[in-house]
Order: structure tokens, then C-alpha cells, then sequence
């Protein structure tokens, strides 16, 4: 349809014309590698030597990498690969470098992907982890290859129901051990994370044989930010249309807002679109209005709807002061789901399977919390943004999914008799 009142063309034709100072757009895109990490070169270094030991024939033990999140951990690795490939083609040594990146997929399909990847022809589904395991030893017994695997943001392994264990410990434990099936050296294991305690997550038996050596990529100070940012923005903007103060500003905003690196590129990008002269704080400060609402508005979006309706109910509760635990949250969520004629998950379902993909995309946080003795243990969990915001987007989008306006007005009367009574 025709739409009479504006002209798309002319606002298509005015953006494609306008004038701004981004000159190099993929500089600060998150596929952009760049050649070196600054500040990083004791690390790049340790996994270059670790991997060039590999290559000589000798086993120097698995790697954990870990440290806060845009750090350089991915970009460190895909360096060293880079290097490592050509070195390896470059001296005819029989080995590669299998990188993958688990985020979102369950332990089965990272399997999978990892069989694909080394050219083993595996149906995508029908067969089970058993089998999986199986097609990987046979084709690690008959061949020659000295593989190494890279795992990326492993504590970003999907659970599915059927798991009994959590997928991450069964990844690193079945990796680790694949030397006792194979009955000679197994690959050269790497996997990276970016949560603080990751070494405490990994259950006893699963490390006492993955023992890796850790490597830790640590927070950048803002003299380090700094630099790396003002080295992008000298790649991606026009020459002269920044200064130094105006990149020590969006260091500051970092900081204060314990933001990282990835969200400052997203600002840059912003703030560069938004100008055709100079950046100044103005436009940095409107870059990031702008930023924040689309980041938390495609993370709330990547929710499904009982996802969205327990994440509305954590905010409802923290926006009038009743502490989201457990109990609270479920019964909040019980309601809505009433007043939408939704048939509600379960408890169990709720607190193994929603609140964790709501914590795993860094939306919430919880805590445990005794209910005095004998009573047993709850969950306290917190929003890591402000409630109304989070509340107001989630509405928006439930209001877009459902075609009508997500506004439960019952709720708040409700929940106060419920909440009442129970005390
Ligand atoms: N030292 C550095 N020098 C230049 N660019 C850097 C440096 N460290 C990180 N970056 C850039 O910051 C972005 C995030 O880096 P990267 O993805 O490697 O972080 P990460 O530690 O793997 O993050 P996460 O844990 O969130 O996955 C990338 O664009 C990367 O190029």
C-alpha cells in the first residue's frame, strides 16, 4: 500500500545522502577482528605458544579462558586460529582448529555441529548424544589429525528437559575424556566464558580431568579503553571529526554505567550516524538514549510469551516494592496467565527452565534466600535495569504479539489480597 501522507522515498533518499562522519562502518562491527588486541598481548601470546607446542606433537593440557564480558577473549582466539591455520597449511602439519560457538544450542546440537564441522556426515536428528559420541571416537580413532576444540561462552549451553545433567559439565567432561575411549592423546580442548565463576560451576569429577590451565582476561581500566576506542574511531570515522575529550566521554559513560567495550562501538556507530561534524557529548548522550532503548527492547523480544509475562512479573513486584521471590513471582505470573486465558507452566518449570534463560540473558539476577529453619530455601531475584522501563517494554511487546494492549489493570488489587492473606 501506497502510504499518501509521507514520502518514503524522500526520507529513504535523504538517509541515503546525508552526510555523517562513519566512513568505515564494519570497523566497529562485532565481525570485525582486528589485527592486534591492544593490551592483549601476554594472552594472545600464551595461546599462540600453547597451540605451537600442539603443533609439535605435545600435549600441553587443555584451556580455560575466562574473564569478563568483551574482553578480547573471542577475538584473542580467532587471532591465534587465524595464524595457526596458515602456520599449519604453510608446514604441512596435520592438524585444525574447530571453532564453536555455543551460545544457544543444546549439548546435542553442539555435537552435532562439531561432527559437521569435521566433515562427518551425521543426520541432524533421530539419533541421540550416545551415537554422537560414538561417530566422534570412531572418527578420532582412524585418524591421524591433531584437532584442537574451541567452545565459546559455554555457560551458554541450552537445557532442554530431557537433560539429566547440566549440558555444560556433560560437554567439558565428555571432551576431556575422550582419550580413555580413543585409547590415545584426545584434541586439544579450549573453552571460553565469560562468568566470574565459572571454575566454580564445573563440577569436582568433570575438572579432576579436564585440569586445564586457565588464562584470565581482566577488565580494561579507562586509560586502556581509552586507546582501543580511539584506535577504532581513527579506522572508522572521518579524520579530524573527533577529538580526544569527546572519546574520554563515552570511556566515562562505560564506566559509570559498567557497560564494556561492545557498547561503546554501538554508541560510536550511533553518535557517527547521527552527525556530518564533529561529535560532541550532546550527540554521544542522544547516541546513547537511542542504543539502550533498541538493546533492551531485541533482548526483551528475544523472549517467548510465558518468558515475557515471568520477566513482567519480577518488574511488577519490584515496581511496587514486594520482594520478588519465588512464590510472589509464580502467583503474579499464575494471574496474568488467568487474565490471558493462558494455561499457566508449572513451579518446577518456571524456576528450572524461565527464570534461568531470563538470568542467562543478563535481564535478572538471583539470589538464595532461607526461609528460616526448616522452611526451606527461595529465590530472590532482581532486575538489572530499571523496573518501570523493563515493565513498559515488556508491555510494548507483548502488546505487538498479541495484537491488543498487554495492560493486566486486575493485577495489582489481586495480588495485594493474595499477598495479604497469605501473611
Ligand atoms: N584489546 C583490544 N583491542 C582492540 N579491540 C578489542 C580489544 N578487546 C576487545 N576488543 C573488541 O571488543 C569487542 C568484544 O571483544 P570479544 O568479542 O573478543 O570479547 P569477549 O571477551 O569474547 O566477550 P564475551 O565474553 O562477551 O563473549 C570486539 O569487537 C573486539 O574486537
Amino acid at each position: 500500500m501506497v502510504n499518501t501522507k509521507i514520502n518514503l522515498k524522500e526520507i529513504i533518499r535523504k538517509e541515503f545522502q546525508s552526510n555523517n562522519i562513519l566512513k568505515n562502518p564494519s570497523v566497529l562491527t562485532e565481525s570485525y577482528v582486528p589485527e592486534y588486541l591492544l593490551f592483549r598481548e601476554n594472552e594472545v601470546t600464551e595461546i599462540a605458544r600453547h597451540f605451537g607446542r600442539y603443533a609439535r606433537g605435545i600435549h600441553p593440557g587443555h584451556l580455560l579462558i575466562h574473564g569478563p564480558p568483551s574482553t578480547g577473549k573471542t577475538h584473542a582466539i580467532k587471532l591465534v586460529i587465524k595464524t595457526y591455520t596458515e602456520f599449519v597449511k604453510e608446514n604441512d602439519i596435520n592438524s585444525k582448529i574447530l571453532y564453536i560457538n555455543c551460545k544457544d544450542r543444546t549439548y546435542y546440537q553442539t555435537l552435532i555441529t562439531l561432527l559437521h564441522n569435521l566433515g562427518i556426515n551425521f543426520p541432524e536428528r533421530g539419533l541421540g548424544i550416545g551415537e554422537a559420541i560414538d561417530a566422534l571416537v570412531t572418527y578420532l580413532k582412524n585418524s591421524e589429525e591433531r584437532p584442537i576444540f574451541v567452545f565459546d561462552e559455554i555457560d551458554k549451553l541450552k537445557k532442554t528437559y530431557k537433560d539429566k545433567e547440566d549440558p555444560m559439565n556433560a560437554l567439558i567432561y565428555r571432551m576431556s575424556r575422550l582419550d580413555e575411549v580413543i585409547d590415545k592423546e584426545g584434541p586439544l580442548i579450549v573453552m571460553i566464558s565469560n562468568k566470574a565463576n565459572i571454575l566454580e560451576r564445573i563440577e569436582h569429577a568433570t575438572i579432576a580431568k579436564f585440569i586445564p590451565r586457565t588464562l584470565y582476561f581482566r577488565e580494561y581500566n579507562s586509560e586502556e579503553l581509552f586507546e582501543i576506542l580511539r584506535d577504532r574511531a581513527e579506522k572508522a570515522l572521518l579524520p579530524g571529526s573527533f577529538d580526544d575529550e569527546s572519546i574520554r566521554y563515552l570511556v566515562e559513560l562505560i564506566k559509570q554505567n559498567e557497560k564494556d567495550l561492545r557498547w561503546g562501538f554501538k554508541i560510536l556507530t550511533e553518535a557517527a550516524l547521527r552527525t556530518s561534524e564533529k561529535l560532541t557529548k550532546e550527540i554521544i548522550n542522544e547516541a546513547m538514549k537511542s542504543v539502550e532503548r533498541n538493546i533492551l527492547h531485541t533482548t526483551i523480544n528475544s523472549l517467548t510469551n510465558h518468558q515475557l509475562v515471568i520477566l513482567w512479573s519480577i518488574a511488577f513486584l519490584e515496581e511496587n516494592k514486594i520482594l520478588p521471590v519465588t512464590g510472589e513471582v509464580y502467583q503474579t505470573y499464575k494471574l496474568v496467565c488467568e487474565e490471558l486465558g493462558w494455561r499457566p507452566r508449572s513451579m518446577r518449570h518456571v524456576m528450572h527452565y524461565i527464570t534461568p534463560k531470563i538470568e542467562s540473558i543478563g535481564l535478572i539476577t538471583s539470589r538464595e534466600k532461607g526461609l528460616g529453619r526448616g522452611k526451606g530455601r527461595t529465590l530472590v531475584f532482581h532486575l538489572t535495569e530499571n523496573s518501570h522501563i523493563i515493565l513498559k517494554t515488556v508491555e510494548m511487546v507483548l502488546s505487538e504479539r498479541l495484537h491488543r494492549k498487554f495492560d493486566p489493570k486486575e493485577i495489582p488489587e489481586i495480588l495485594q489480597i493474595t499477598i495479604q492473606q497469605r501473611r
